[in-house]
């Protein structure tokens, strides 16, 4: 037994990649559950390097944060890389975009692009507005009453599943108000299970009717999602009008022969990723809609990807402004210029173009990169050669390669003061200086985040409101700098107080 973990944790250092020292039967995956993961993955990146292999129990997984290579893996040699390597759970969760693999994934994602394109989101401008306008009456209520402190993640949280229930169900949630309802705690418990690293860890070293188990505790809170999808669906067949939704549209869904493709916004590798994503989707799809479950996993997954991940970029970005009132001041100079004079309100053209709005969004997907990290599954064995020296490895078939992006976005030689927060960075005039493939927030190339346009349209949106009505400020009860929380695989803190007045 102890010869069999011995040549199980002896796969990298045979192959000369250093990295972090594995345990039998855990490899290295206590430390992210003992320690905040942002923290260890940068800690490993200092130590080994920008290349290290690592043991998610037994399996041996590369981390990889070589720009050069990145390119490879993400772009160049996609179809060498297409799949996430992430275990089957059940069938519902399995038929979605995100852990679809292969033409699945290609026929999934063909038929979701479409959605995000910019006619339909200047479309969903107006339901996202309305979803801001009553968010921020709730908060001024309060704040009118004497309210003088928020928890941001919590306030944030409210805004965007009132947005992302509007447009993915037609439903009104009111979550300001009611911060308890179904599809908050519901997404929550999601989140919260596939977010947690001892819920990777235990799927790793239970025996599978355990894991079943576990999944059967979870599958409850999916059937909420999936119990309201087959009710609308069914209620919708005889209505004379549908409504103009997600789930409307996967259930009408039929592939269009042009497909639309969304860019990742970063100038320098859009034309390269563009093409190839077009390539990886132009292969004949045969089938061409979606079953009906498959409609269903697509909003689920849409309601879940899309809600947590948005309200943590907002959540951060008010948290940064109220530590930095200079930029603050600044960017309410300039989105006061921004709204029309007779309509009082914001178009879509106008925010989408703010440049200190836009760069102070990308400096906090910077600082506090929200998603989990891009994974991919080598399809064969692969040679890659890194940019920094030359070296040449082979990545084994069946080998997943994680990007560590905290740690990229962090490292000083991709970031000068990568710890301040400094969205001069990412003005028009300066972000040439950003290096491609050091800046992935929402991951790169076709496998990007589909929903990227619409989580920046809602997350400006709400911004460019929020602080033409409030002015947000540090507590001496703020944590500073921010107390991230261990066991999770995400950014998620503790605890983001700070005060909140009308100006
Ligand atoms: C600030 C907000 C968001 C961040 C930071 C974020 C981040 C990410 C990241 C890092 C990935 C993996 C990319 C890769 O592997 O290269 C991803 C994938 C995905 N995201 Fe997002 N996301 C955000 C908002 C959204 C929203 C609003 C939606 C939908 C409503 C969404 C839907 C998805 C889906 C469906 C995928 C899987 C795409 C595929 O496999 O083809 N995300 N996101």
């Amino acid at each position: 037994m102890q010869y069999k973990w011995y040549r199980i944790l002896n796969y990298w250092s045979v192959r000369n990649i250093s990295g972090p020292k594995p345990i039998p039967l855990f490899g290295n995956t206590l430390s992210p559950i003992l320690r905040p993961k942002p923290l260890v993955e940068l800690e490993w990146y200092k130590t080994y390097g920008p290349i290290y292999g690592k043991y998610n129990c037994g399996k041996p997984e590369l981390s990889v944060a070589d720009p050069v290579l990145l390119k490879q893996i993400l772009v160049k040699d996609f179809h060498k890389f297409r799949n996430r390597g992430v275990a089957k759970v059940d069938d519902v969760v399995f038929a979605n975009i995100f852990l679809a693999i292969d033409d699945d994934w290609k026929r999934m994602r063909a038929i979701a692009s479409p959605l995000f394109s910019t006619g339909k989101l200047k479309h969903m401008c107006p339901v996202i507005n309305e979803c801001c306008d009553n968010f921020l009456a709730a908060l001024d209520r309060d704040v009118s009453t004497g309210r003088t402190e928020v928890e941001l993640k919590q306030v944030m949280a409210a805004y965007t599943v009132d947005v992302i229930g509007k447009c993915v169900f037609s439903v009104d949630t009111d979550s300001y108000c009611d911060p308890n309802n179904p599809f908050t705690t519901k997404a929550n418990w999601i989140l919260k299970h596939f977010t947690t690293s001892s819920s990777a860890l235990l799927t790793n070293i239970l025996p599978t009717f355990l894991t079943k188990r576990l999944a059967a505790i979870g599958s409850s809170n999916i059937m909420f999602f999936k119990h309201l999808s087959k009710r609308l669906i069914s209620e919708r067949k005889n209505a004379a009008k549908k409504p103009n939704d997600f789930l409307q549209y996967f259930t009408d869904m039929k592939i269009e022969d042009n497909n639309t493709t969304t860019t990742t916004g970063a100038d320098s590798v859009a034309t390269d990723e563009l093409m190839i994503e077009k390539r990886a989707l132009s292969a004949v799809l045969k089938k061409k809609k979606l079953t009906t479950d498959e409609a269903i996993a697509q909003t689920i997954v849409f309601f879940i990807a899309g809600y947590e991940t948005t309200a943590t970029a907002l959540a951060y970005c008010t948290y940064e402004l109220a530590l930095n009132p200079d930029i603050q001041d600044r960017l309410v100079a300039e989105t006061r210029e921004a709204f029309s004079e007779n309509t009082g309100d914001i178009d879509y053209e106008t925010v989408i173009r703010l440049p200190l709005l836009d760069a102070v969004i990308s400096e906090t997907l910077r600082k506090y990169p929200p998603g989990i990290n891009p994974l991919r599954k080598a399809a064969e064995d692969v040679m890659l050669t890194t940019g920094t020296d030359g070296l040449t490895f082979k990545v084994e078939k069946g080998t997943n390669v994680e990007i560590p992006v905290y740690a990229i976005h962090h490292s000083p030689d991709n970031y000068s003061d990568a710890f301040i927060f400094k969205p001069d960075r990412f003005l028009p005039q300066n972000r040439h200086n950003i290096k491609p493939y050091t800046y992935l927030p929402f991951g790169a190339g076709p496998r990007h985040c589909i929903g990227m346009r619409f989580a920046l349209l809602m997350a400006k949106l709400a911004m460019v409101k929020l602080i033409r009505q409030f002015r947000f400020y540090r507590l001496p009860t703020t944590d500073v700098p921010v107390v991230f929380t261990a066991g999770r695989l995400t950014v998620h803190s503790c605890s983001l107080r700070v005060g909140v007045e009308k100006r």
